[in-house]
């Protein structure tokens, strides 16, 4: 039974394979086509475009012709998008054209279709659908995984069918390798046959194994905010890659990739995952740390780094900062502002009451941050038209002729027309210009305010310097209310990783400043390492009271870790009450190991680092840098192990990293060796969570040495 069906697939494969090879060699070839008429086409512009000065008539008609070229361009630039497209997609499905079908009855039909999914769609000239993409309505029955009668969503509506048949492919080019049917919907051999194989430096797209609670999450268009619990390795940071291609397949018409902002966790998660996305053939979203975002938002403010960050005890109690800033500010009149002299050099160029007076004149009920929109212009005018005025003053004769050349050249590179007693005017508003172009970068960033004092008098505290990351959020948020100044609009999805390292601040602050958007939050609380971060519920009960319906997902199986690192980390979630559901795969168990002191230790982590097998990733993970750099600096071969205590020191290198654990954050590797696992050093809450999810970035091998006593969280 098998032999034939495996003959009627293979013949199958061979025929749309060679579909596909037809389908490249015509988008190519009209690509280059488009591509050469796209070359003519700005080539003759220049010739056509030139502007007939000699009527009002023969303006207006070129005009109308500039119109016309436009539009063409325009076409032009979309169809050469589109066959990029096309042949990106078609490259992609040349390696794998397919991997899963389906056999679907629909209720008045006699015959039962197939439809084949694939990482792309893939339509012939003469309409015919051959791979459906994984995005598509269709395809959802695939990762709903329901066999028998069951429903999809078509934009139409839900559509009512009976799944006869949902089969995994196993597909190289155009090789047939394998084949399961699913008749019940739990089994999964492909899942099983992907999470063996070895680690790699940069995250992969798991879109042919996609899971049923997964799915839900990538597919989800109902939620403002969709909040994720997952344990370690449940796939939450492959998930919303996957629905940030889902969105922006879904939305193509109206969602671009920079209208998404994915916020990760260090700078070293970005090069992780960038890889995935383009394997999907979509774009990166914006992304950046919170950290960046902070920074981009107010002045250039001096925030502790993610090592003070771990350290510190600098915390504001909860949102009660927030709040009195939100009060501050609602009751702030004209008169309350705090101003700055605006300077040039010693001089003062406008003065805090010409600002007031400025302000007095403007009705009441005007709201404040459009008052102060208001004269930052009027400072911008005040400046231009002082030097427009003082330009033509006739003092700047003899200015100018005492000018020297270097002077002279360094204002007009290229030289000017006519001489120099006609153009005394312009040279005097250029050297003018340049002496306050300080002055008018002031303006625009608003320093005329003294948005610090206002920060004291709105939470009673100091500024000082480095700012704790929950002052800087409530500075960015004094300021955001202040002076709306960046139009955070244009951001449609918001996606966050490891929200459970965000205080409730910034939490808070998010949902402010993108209160329009739509929020995609993942975490897991087990993970928790720095003290600032905020439980599962406060999120919910946070977003919920600025307005936002919140829909809560877990995912409760590890699919990176191997059965016993999975049991373990069940071990230290607390047990069954965890409700960590081990998937058992075979692998081997995690090694305890003592040593009577230090020495001894040190002995064995050398001999763990040299007996490293080529292309295995292997990772000592510490506390802190500080443990990390110590631990470096104690290991007898330096050529064999790499540092990396910051995030911008990282790259991908083949040695054991020896890291701290917070850098690791999201990353996974095929050996990982908890640092000295000791009574002593693993004690507290905080500990436990370190120990988790330093534990969790194992694959295949977790190695626990410590010295004398072992902690209390390994018995
Ligand atoms: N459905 C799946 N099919 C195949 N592999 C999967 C699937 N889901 C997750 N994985 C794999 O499991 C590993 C962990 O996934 P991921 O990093 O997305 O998890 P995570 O929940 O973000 O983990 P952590 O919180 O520990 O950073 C990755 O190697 C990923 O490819």
């Amino acid at each position: 039974m098998k032999n034939n069906e495996w003959q009627l697939e293979q013949d199958y494969l061979d025929f749309v394979y060679g579909k596909l090879l037809e389908t490249q060699k015509q988008v190519i070839s009209e690509s280059d086509e488009t591509n050469e008429n796209s070359k003519d086409f700005i080539k003759r512009l220049s010739d056509d475009l030139r502007f007939n000065n000699d009527s009002v008539a023969d303006n207006f008609e070129s005009l109308i012709e500039v119109e016309q070229k436009n539009q063409e361009l325009a076409q032009l630039n979309y169809k050469r998008g589109w066959l990029e497209r096309q042949k990106n997609n078609i490259a992609q499905l040349l390696e794998v054209p397919y991997f899963a079908k389906l056999d679907v009855q629909y209720p008045e039909e006699t015959e039962v279709e197939q439809f084949y999914i694939g990482v792309a769609g893939f339509t012939d000239e003469e309409h015919e659908q051959y791979i459906y993409d994984w995005r598509s309505p269709i395809a959802n029955l695939y990762y709903a995984n329901n066999i028998g009668t069951t429903s999809y969503e078509a934009p139409m509506g839900e559509v009512a069918v009976d799944l006869k048949n949902r089969r995994q492919m196993k597909v190289e080019r155009n090789k047939l390798i394998d084949f399961f049917d699913t008749t019940t919907a739990i089994e999964d051999p492909m899942l099983l046959q992907v999470l063996n194989e070895e680690s790699s430096a940069k995250l992969q797209d798991i879109t042919s194994t996609i899971q049923k609670e997964q799915n839900e999450i990538i597919r989800d268009t109902k939620s403002d905010v969709l909040l994720v619990e997952g344990i370690a390795g449940s796939g939450k940071t492959s998930t919303i890659l996957q629905r940030i291609a889902f969105l922006l397949y879904r939305f193509r018409d109206d969602l671009l990739p920079e209208q998404v902002l994915l916020l990760s966790p260090n700078p070293m998660f970005s090069k992780y995952i960038e890889e995935v996305l383009p394997s999907l053939g979509e774009k990166n979203p914006r992304q950046m740390t919170y950290r960046d975002l902070i920074k981009n938002q107010g002045r250039t403010l001096n925030i502790e780094n993610m090592e003070e960050q771990l350290q510190s005890h600098k915390r504001t109690n909860s949102l009660e900062n927030m709040k009195k800033i939100e009060a501050h500010v609602a009751a702030l009149s004209v008169e309350d502002l705090v101003f700055k002299d605006l300077m040039r050099e010693n001089d003062v160029v406008l003065s805090k009451r010409w600002m007031k007076e400025m302000l007095m004149a403007l009705p009441e009920e005007t709201a404040m941050y459009r008052k102060l929109e208001y004269l930052r212009e009027q400072l911008s005018e005040y400046v231009q038209t002082y030097i427009a005025e003082e330009s033509r003053k006739p003092y700047w004769r003899d200015e100018v002729q005492n000018m020297s050349n270097e002077e002279y050249k360094m204002l007009f590179p290229k030289g000017m027309k006519g001489n120099e007693d006609d153009n005394i005017e312009k040279i005097a508003f250029k050297v003018l210009t340049k002496r306050f172009q300080k002055v008018r970068g002031r303006i625009n960033r608003y320093e005329w305010l003294d948005v610090e004092s206002h920060y004291e008098r709105a939470t009673g505290e100091f500024l000082e310097a480095p700012l704790s990351l929950d002052q800087a959020t409530e500075y960015a948020y004094l300021s955001h209310l202040l002076l709306r100044k960046r139009d955070e609009r244009r951001v449609k999805y918001m996606i966050i990783d490891e929200v459970q390292d965000y205080s409730e601040a910034q939490l808070y602050y998010l949902s402010q400043l993108f209160h329009q958007a739509n929020f995609t939050l993942v975490g897991d609380g087990l993970q928790s390492i720095f003290r600032q971060g905020t439980q599962f519920n406060r999120i919910q009960e946070i977003f919920e009271a600025t307005g936002h319906n919140v829909t809560l997902r877990e995912l409760k199986k590890s699919y990176r870790s191997s059965g016993p690192i999975s049991h373990f980390m069940k071990h230290l979630a607390g047990g069954e009450a965890s409700g960590i559901e081990v998937i058992d795969r075979p692998g081997k168990e995690p090694v305890q190991q003592g040593f009577e002191n230090e020495a001894a230790y040190i002995a064995y982590l050398d001999e763990m680092v040299a007996s490293r097998q080529a292309n295995y990733r292997q990772v000592i993970l510490t506390k802190d840098s500080e443990e990390a750099i110590k631990l470096s600096r104690a290991l007898a071969d330096k050529n064999e192990s790499r540092l990396v205590a910051d995030g911008e020191s990282m790259s991908f290198s083949t040695k054991t990293l020896i890291m701290p654990v917070h850098l690791a954050k999201g990353l996974e590797f095929d050996r990982v060796i908890v640092h000295d696992v000791s009574a002593t050093h693993y004690q507290t809450q905080r500990d436990l969570n370190i120990l988790y999810t330093a534990s969790s970035r194992a694959m295949h091998e977790l190695y626990l040495p410590y010295i004398k006593e072992p902690s209390t969280f390994l018995v």
